[in-house]
């Protein structure tokens, strides 16, 4: 489809009118649900994904078999920036290396007072979009806690469960209430730098997944990887600690027994811990994504916050070091690393 005018919003009483910046994996699926929902929403991303959702409309599922499909002349997908005049919210979900850009589309075309929500990983996205944006639009810190992955065909499946998150204030609250109960439902938290830094030491698995070469489930399974993870989330928590920042609990085990969870035994991790988390067998790390798709990763943004912080504090990161610029090395087409490969070039035993 060329660019222009968008094909046409669902029927029904306007809610919030959101865009969704940055219409990949996450916007897809998380606008998709709140279209499904009724919300007016439209969606900003690449001629791809507007290629792809011209053909087939937006099929969207979970882990638990919901489903839901949106028809392709009912999803208003762009290619150029049209829609931000008009947003109420714009949900930015564009990866970190592309939210400068991002801002400065908002700060051209974006209608003052607007709420941005970045629903993005990492610490610095929602400083770098309050230095770009000022005070002229309202900057929101939001938080993806399952992985989405693009199947193609304009289908976007959610692989592990688990709800939005985003600061509470009086526009993000009319948002999760128009939302209500959706498999892209929003809760609020008036600590989402506590709930940033608590999914950065889950994010921590993202680049060892991306080295495995493998799905999530299968990674996990291996204790050789799982160790590296914890290593790397102790090193975190340390610095954590030394910054005088306290990470918030995101999921079902709070920060500080992280590490020992994730590189508890095999008996113990695959027979309890595994069990009791709906990862689904197709789901893999947003960086094993980026990898796969030879686009540079986030690492500066997970990993290497940490290192960053180690750097202010005049200490060292040598763990989370070590993982960054092997991320490099992948992203220059190095293979992936078996167990224990991985396990002795990181920790050296
Ligand atoms: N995928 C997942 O499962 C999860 C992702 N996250 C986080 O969510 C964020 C989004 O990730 P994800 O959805 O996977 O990313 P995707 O790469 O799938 O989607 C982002 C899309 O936005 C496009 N884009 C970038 N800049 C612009 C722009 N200025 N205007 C329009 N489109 C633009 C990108 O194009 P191009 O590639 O050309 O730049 C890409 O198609 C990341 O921070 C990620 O860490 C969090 C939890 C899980
Ligand atoms: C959901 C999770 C933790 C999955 O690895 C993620 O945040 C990502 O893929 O970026």
């Amino acid at each position: 489809m060329v660019a222009g005018p968008g094909r046409g919003r669902l029927p029904g009483p306007r809610l919030s009118r959101v865009t969704v910046l940055g219409a990949g994996s996450i916007g897809c699926f998380v606008g998709g649900c709140w279209q499904a929902a009724g919300l007016d929403v439209s969606f900003i991303g690449r001629p791809s994904f507007d290629r792809d959702i011209a053909d087939h409309g937006l099929t969207l599922s979970d882990y638990s078999g919901w489903a839901a499909s949106l028809p392709p002349d009912r999803v208003d997908y762009r290619t150029r920036p049209d829609t931000l005049a008009s947003a109420d919210i714009i949900a930015l979900c564009v990866k970190s290396g592309a939210t400068a850009d991002a801002a400065r589309e908002i700060a051209t075309n974006g209608r003052p007072g607007t709420t941005v929500i970045s629903f993005q990983n990492g610490i610095s996205n929602v400083d770098v979009l309050e230095r770009l944006l000022g005070d002229r639009f309202t900057v929101v810190r939001g938080m993806v806690p399952y992985n989405v992955a693009y199947l193609g065909d304009g289908r976007f499946h959610k692989g592990v469960a688990g709800v939005l998150y985003a600061e509470d204030c009086p526009e993000t609250r009319s948002l999760a209430a128009a939302i209500g109960q959706s498999p892209a439902a929003l809760k609020l938290s008036d600590d989402m730098l506590g709930i940033a830094w608590g999914k950065l030491l889950i994010n921590l698995n993202n680049a060892v997944n991306a080295l495995s070469g493998r799905t999530l489930i299968e990674q996990l399974r291996e204790r050789d990887y799982r160790r590296v993870v914890a290593a790397c989330q102790r090193e975190g928590l340390r610095l954590l600690r030394r910054a005088g920042i306290e990470p918030a609990k995101v999921g079902a085990v709070g920060p500080g027994l992280l590490p020992w969870v994730i590189g508890s035994p095999n008996w113990l991790f695959r027979n309890i811990f595994m069990k009791s988390w709906k990862i689904d067998a197709r789901a893999r790390s947003s960086m094993a994504d980026d990898l796969a798709a030879g686009r540079k990763t986030e690492v500066d943004y997970i990993n290497g916050e940490l290192v960053k912080l180690a750097d202010r504090l005049g200490i060292r990161a040598p763990v989370n070091g070590r993982i960054v610029e092997l991320i490099r090395n992948a992203e220059g087409g190095a293979p992936p690393l078996a167990p224990a490969a991985l396990r002795a070039a990181v920790l050296g035993n």
